[in-house]
């Protein structure tokens, strides 16, 4: 049974826009995603494809003109709000995507202790300043005191002490140096290795790479492939989506090719495949009728002519 699963997810904004006239916004939708203990989830996908708000959905911290569909469930057991605030940072923790989600008028070593449920709370928080090369003076400061890669350093702390089961790590290594980035990931690997499991939302596919299980490909709020992470290799032929095997080969290591055109708006979502009027392979069946996520080898994809 996987320990988070995300079925049918759909979140949207109803916005007015000149005057009274009000447009809904569907910037997720038919959304299915799961992860097994023991595993890490690595979600890639250009920016506003949603990787954020299905983050916080699944902590129960959409904004509040959002409307959300579809189930969640940890552990097998559907998530109620009242469950998602118990399960927050015991549980299931985040690691923000934005800094500002540190408590501006709490040290910040005082804020890791509070972030840690059980045993020696103080001894807790030093052994992960070290692990992540935070100077033990900077207990003590405030979050403006920090530069952007010790608050990021402090915000994995936080997740690192909680004694959670999930980490939803959404772009946590930007502005870090390599060597923490490395040693950030590794400690993914060993978090999930002990049974536990990670949602690594990134732009990094690389260093997804290596340290992932799976990858699930976001594109205009839903998912289109899901592969594990051995296919990711050569020119993407074992990849399924035309998408992910764009993805893939706009990468600088391989043949760097952007991919043409733009992602559809999320208020004028196009009624077939969201990504027909990119695709190559595109025929008139993709262009009336939303394929439904199937399984294909030993992956999941969102096309009907993937074979
Ligand atoms: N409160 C809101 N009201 C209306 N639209 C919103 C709101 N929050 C997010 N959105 C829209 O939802 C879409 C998805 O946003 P989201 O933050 O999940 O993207 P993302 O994949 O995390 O992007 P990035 O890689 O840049 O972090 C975007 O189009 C965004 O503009
Ligand atoms: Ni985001």
């Amino acid at each position: 049974m996987p320990i988070l699963e995300v079925e049918n997810l759909s979140v949207s904004f109803k916005q007015y826009k000149r005057g009274l006239i009000q447009e809904t916004s569907n910037v997720i939708s038919s959304l299915n995603v799961s992860i097994e203990k023991g595993e890490i989830l690595a979600v890639v996908g250009a920016s506003g494809s949603g990787k954020s708000l299905l983050a916080h959905a699944i902590l129960g911290i959409l904004p509040e003109n959002a409307r959300m569909g579809g189930v969640i469930k940890y552990a097998g057991e559907k998530l109620t709000p009242l469950r998602q605030s118990e399960l927050r940072g015991t549980e299931i923790a985040l690691i923000p995507q934005s800094v500002n989600f540190l408590d501006p008028l709490m040290r910040v070593g005082a804020q890791v202790r509070t972030s840690a449920k059980k045993g020696d709370k103080a001894a807790a928080q030093k052994e992960v300043f070290e692990r992540y090369h935070l100077k033990s003076n900077v207990e003590h400061m405030y979050p403006f005191q920090l530069s952007g890669g010790m608050a990021r350093r402090t915000l994995l702390s936080t997740a690192m002490v909680s004694g959670a089961s999930v980490i939803i790590a959404d772009e946590p290594t930007p502005g870090l140096d390599p060597v923490v980035i490395a040693e950030a990931l590794q400690s993914f690997r060993e978090f999930a290795d002990k049974g536990c499991a990670v949602m690594l939302i990134t732009h990094d596919i690389e260093s997804a790479l290596t340290i992932a299980d799976k990858i699930a490909v976001f594109y205009a709020g839903t998912t289109v492939e899901i592969a594990p992470v051995e296919n990711f290799q050569g020119n993407g032929e074992a990849l399924r989506h035309p998408y992910t095997k764009a993805l893939w080969r706009a990468l600088p290591q391989n043949d760097f090719i952007p991919i043409q055109g733009t992602s559809p708006h999320p208020s004028h979502l196009p009624q077939g495949c969201l990504f027909a009027p990119r695709c190559e392979m595109s025929s008139a069946d993709c262009r009336n009728t939303r394929p439904d996520m199937r399984t294909l080898r030993n992956g999941m994809v969102r096309c009907i002519h993937a074979t």
